[in-house]
């Protein structure tokens, strides 16, 4: 299987993909969807496989940055699939990188890890992977890990994604890493809250720092005014004050919050920003224990999260209203919500059971399709020889002969070798049909096709013109032994035991050389054997009578 990227050589594709891109990038999500379908379109025209994966993968990352989850996964699949089946292993590991990031986030935490663990095998094996797709492949493994509640091993993968970054100098995409490496921390100590009723220790979180300085003392650099940093940015200060309200600052935290929440008004409408603050907005309230707002905010983070489609988060809504119903002692709505919870997960282990199998169906019909181009590549391969072959005698035809003369004449130039082309007839061949029949004719057809097949060493060939007529093509004979092989050629023919094949037969062949000129093309040179066997059949005839 080849190892190289999947890249559409169409110029329209490519411009249009390179747009996509850049759309995504600035954070025009819509645009970049447009743009991308119409690559899809074009490229299903075009019949372009790299084209299609591409536009798949551009538009399985728009729509997760939507937060459209179900459709990004249906689509990473399908590029994943694509790749796959075309042996690009980079463009792969990019979909099974996203469609981690969207099966953890859609609380199929078993799965995104599988993805996320391929993603990074083969972001790792495959030459053709660019730089950064390893330390994005850790990232999203770090993540899944996170989901998974497996926190030392989360913990491990991000740190080592931001330093891959970082080694790079890539300060501002290593504050993804970071931002899950506080998430993941956080997520961890809510999880303590929850079952131990109160906070362990929040030194881990503190010491994870939220900016690198490097990015901090370039803020206006061209990579820092990206969307997904902007983004990324806004994540990380929400996080910082978790941190503050969890400490008890709550003055600061809302502050805080406020701050964010008026540059997320200025154009970063993003899901995961909005609903990161909602959850920090429950935080401040029930620390505040203004349970009003506390149960408003839960609620609210409850809805947009199921929209969003974000199981992770409607989880931790679950869990944070049980938290603040029992604080109150509403115990009843509490139980309720925990049955409602109880309910989401029994939901997500049918809903990712389902997807296994579809899963098995669609490495059915991978296995299916390949085993089909196999079969078809076979077929192919088959007719190809079909058409270069004389059935009667299994030796090539004039078909083949015209296809390979042309490169055997321009290399013969070059490299100063002279390829012969030596022209047999048989004798009075129609007398041989009229007066034994037209099997034996075949018969002695076959027969001379054999005894030319003898003369052919590695890279000369043997063919039948057609009728009677034959040709050896010697990729290269020294001038002086070009009479020795016509006379060997036309010894072998007279001598062969004739009487085998038929009592009373008697086969003579008449064969002519000529050694390529520089001027040559197929026509002249075989014009030229032609005429040199007449003059030797002449000759034998006169001869005769
Ligand atoms: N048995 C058989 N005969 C064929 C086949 N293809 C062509 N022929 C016959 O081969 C004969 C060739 O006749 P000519 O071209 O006159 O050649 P010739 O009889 O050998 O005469 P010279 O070349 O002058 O010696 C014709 O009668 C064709 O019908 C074939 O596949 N099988």
């Amino acid at each position: 299987m080849p190892d190289a990227p999947l890249l559409s050589s169409d110029p329209t594709h490519v411009t249009l993909l390179f747009q996509a891109q850049a759309a995504l990038m600035r954070g025009d999500v819509d645009f970049s969807q447009t743009l991308s379908k119409s690559a899809l379109l074009h490229a299903q025209r075009q019949n372009d496989a790299a084209g299609q994966a591409r536009a798949l993968l551009y538009l399985a990352q728009g729509d997760r940055q939507l937060s459209r989850l179900r459709r990004a996964r249906e689509t990473a699949e399908r590029a994943a699939q694509m790749f796959q089946t075309h042996g690009d292993a980079a463009g792969e590991a990019e979909a099974l990188t996203t469609l981690a990031n969207v099966l953890s986030l859609m609380g199929h935490s078993a799965d995104g890890l599988e993805a996320a663990m391929l993603a990074l095998k083969l972001s790792q094996s495959s030459p053709a992977s660019h730089p950064l797709a390893e330390a994005m492949a850790c990232n999203y493994l770090g993540v899944a890990y996170a989901c998974s509640q497996s926190f030392d091993n989360a913990a491990e993968l991000l740190e080592r994604s931001v330093r891959m970054f970082e080694a790079q100098g890539l300060w501002a995409e290593s504050c993804l890493p970071r931002y899950h490496q506080r998430y993941a921390e956080m997520h961890r100590c809510f999880l303590d809250r929850y079952y131990h009723g109160t906070f362990l220790s929040l030194d881990r979180l503190t010491q994870i720092a939220a900016l690198p300085e490097q990015v901090t003392s370039q803020p206006g650099s061209v990579r820092s005014l990206l969307c997904p940093y902007r983004k990324t940015r806004a994540l990380l200060d929400l996080t910082h004050a978790f941190e503050l309200c969890w400490q008890g600052d709550l003055d600061e935290a809302s502050r805080r919050a406020d701050t964010i929440s008026a540059s997320v008004a200025k154009g970063m409408r993003q899901p995961a920003v909005i609903l990161l603050e909602m959850w920090l907005r429950t935080e401040i309230a029930w620390a505040a224990e203004d349970w009003m707002s506390a149960e408003a905010h839960a609620q609210c983070l409850l809805q947009s999260a199921a929209r969003a489609e974000n199981e992770h988060l409607r989880a931790t809504a679950y869990l944070l209203l049980i938290q603040i119903y029992s604080a109150q002692g509403k115990d009843l709505q509490a139980q309720a919500q925990q049955r409602l919870w109880k309910m989401q997960e029994m939901h997500l282990r049918k809903e990712a059971l389902h997807s296994r199998e579809e899963r098995v169906e669609w490495q059915m019909r991978v296995r299916a399709d390949r085993q089909a181009s196999r079969h078809l590549e076979e077929k192919t391969r088959h007719l190809e020889r079909l058409a270069m072959q004389d059935a009667l005698t299994g030796l090539y035809n004039r078909r083949y002969l015209e296809q390979i003369v042309p490169a055997l004449l321009s290399d013969a130039t070059e490299r100063q070798r002279a390829p012969a082309l030596v022209f047999v007839d048989i004798d009075h061949f129609k007398q041989i049909n009229d007066r034994f029949s037209h099997l034996v004719g075949d018969e002695v057809l076959r027969t001379v096709g054999r005894i030319l097949s003898g003369f052919v060493r590695e890279g000369d060939v043997s063919v039948r013109l057609g009728g009677d007529e034959f040709v050896v093509l010697f990729s290269h004979v020294e001038a002086q032994s070009s009479t020795s092989v016509v006379a060997r050629i036309h010894k072998a023919v007279n001598e062969f035991d004739w009487h085998s094949v038929h009592p009373g037969l008697s086969v003579s062949a008449s064969a002519g050389l000529a050694l390529a000129d520089s001027q040559d093309t197929l026509a002249s040179w075989l014009h030229r054997c032609d005429l040199q066997m007449y003059v030797e059949k002449d000759s034998r005839y006169q001869d005769l009578a």
